[in-house]
């Protein structure tokens, strides 16, 4: 009999769930025992995912609660928001264990979530139980927990971003602007006219700007750290690629701290948590550098004439901003290695 803990994915037709298959298939520890679709049940997963094919066999499984606790201790929802809010309840209320990739659970505030996600929040009881899991700050708060909520893509690159210099009180939180820009892979498989090829091709488009659903929760995370409110100015931009966010962050510093300071003070933040990798003196990352892995990238220019500080911060939002996040998260809540089935080098060129 099998020793390996047994995972499900709920929404394993969608990017992050394929993302997460890709990842799952070759952790050591753990077995996918189901892969679920609320609208193609009993077809092969290959079918329509031809890449998987000879690799994954299985059948998708409807989205049955006692059928997935009858088989799995564990499951991802990679689920729209609004939809987690209902599903995830009733898997926690099965016994299952679970890793919530939507933005349903990450905000403590049901009021906050309405306000931004415009629809109803879950209930006071299961936002309670929540773990938010950005994996370099809160490993500790995550081991022998039933419940993650994974952070959002933007705010991963962001928050890993800012952490360290708002921890050490260097920067002036109040002088924050996040210039953030996203490959469209982030807005999921569903088709909509901004994710249009004649419209995204050849574009650069700001939306939602100062009105993006990430921005309580990187305020809420930023909030906590610095011990009063936070906010941000926030943009965000689809850029014509598949994958890939850049954060880039302006802000005040506090003192005349210079690149190899920052440098010193990220490295030292970072130890022992080897998906954020710190670049050297003038060295800014590119979304290249990182693609189809977990890592994100962070670069410094501290301007002395200007007293800002600009910090560069990449991820792949499927991956670290996503599915890769939430198995690093998973092997936290076991106990297990960090990396463990995630030790990929990034696709290149
Ligand atoms: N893409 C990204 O970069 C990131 C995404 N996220 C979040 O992760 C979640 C998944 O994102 P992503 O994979 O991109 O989204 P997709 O739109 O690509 O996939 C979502 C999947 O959810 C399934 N689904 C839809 N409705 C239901 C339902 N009622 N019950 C069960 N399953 C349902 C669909 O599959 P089916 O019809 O087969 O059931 C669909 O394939 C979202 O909440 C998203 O906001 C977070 C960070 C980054
Ligand atoms: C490029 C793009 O459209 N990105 C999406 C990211 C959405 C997302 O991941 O949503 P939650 O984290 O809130 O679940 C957006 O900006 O809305």
């Amino acid at each position: 009999m099998s020793s390996k803990l047994k995972v499900a994915i709920v929404g394993s037709t969608g990017y992050g769930g394929v993302e997460l298959i890709r990842f799952l298939v070759h952790h050591p520890q753990v077995e996918i025992v189901s892969v679920i679709s609320s609208s193609s049940a009993g077809v092969p997963i290959s079918d329509g995912f031809p890449h998987l094919t000879d690799i994954v066999v299985q059948d998708l499984d409807g989205v049955e609660v006692h059928e997935i606790a009858a088989k799995a201790d564990l499951v991802f929802t990679a689920t729209p928001s609004g939809v987690s809010t209902k599903l995830v309840p009733q898997l926690l209320d099965a016994g299952l264990k679970v890793i919530d990739l939507s933005g349903d659970f990450r905000l403590r505030s049901g009021e906050t979530y309405e306000a931004w996600y415009k629809k109803p929040a879950a209930s006071p009881e299961y936002l309670k139980q929540a773990v938010y899991g950005l994996s370099e700050v809160y490993a500790e708060k995550l081991a022998g927990v039933s419940f993650i909520s994974n952070p959002g893509c933007y705010p991963t690159a962001t928050l890993l971003g800012i952490i360290p210099a708002l921890k050490a009180d260097w920067i002036d939180h109040r002088s924050l602007i996040v210039d953030a820009k996203s490959g469209v892979s982030g807005s999921g498989r569903g088709t909509s006219l901004v994710s249009h090829y004649a419209e995204m091709n050849e574009n650069f488009k700001a939306y939602k700007v100062n009105k993006h659903q990430h921005i309580p929760e990187i305020e809420q995370v930023l909030g906590d750290i610095a011990g009063e409110d936070v906010t941000i100015t926030f943009t965000t931009q689809l850029v014509p690629m598949t994958r890939g966010i850049m954060s880039t962050i302006y802000v005040t510093l506090k003192g005349d701290h210079t690149d190899q300071d920052l440098i010193g003070l990220y490295r030292d933040y970072y130890k022992g948590h080897p998906f954020v990798r710190v670049r050297g003196e003038g060295i800014w990352p590119a979304t290249k550098e990182v693609l189809g892995s977990n890592y994100c990238d962070i670069g410094f220019a501290a301007d002395a004439r200007t007293g800002r500080l600009t910090i560069i911060s990449v991820i792949d939002n499927v991956v670290k901003g996503a599915a890769g996040q939430a198995i690093q998260n998973l092997n936290l809540m076991m106990g297990w290695e960090e990396t463990l089935g995630l030790g990929f080098i990034p696709v290149y060129p």
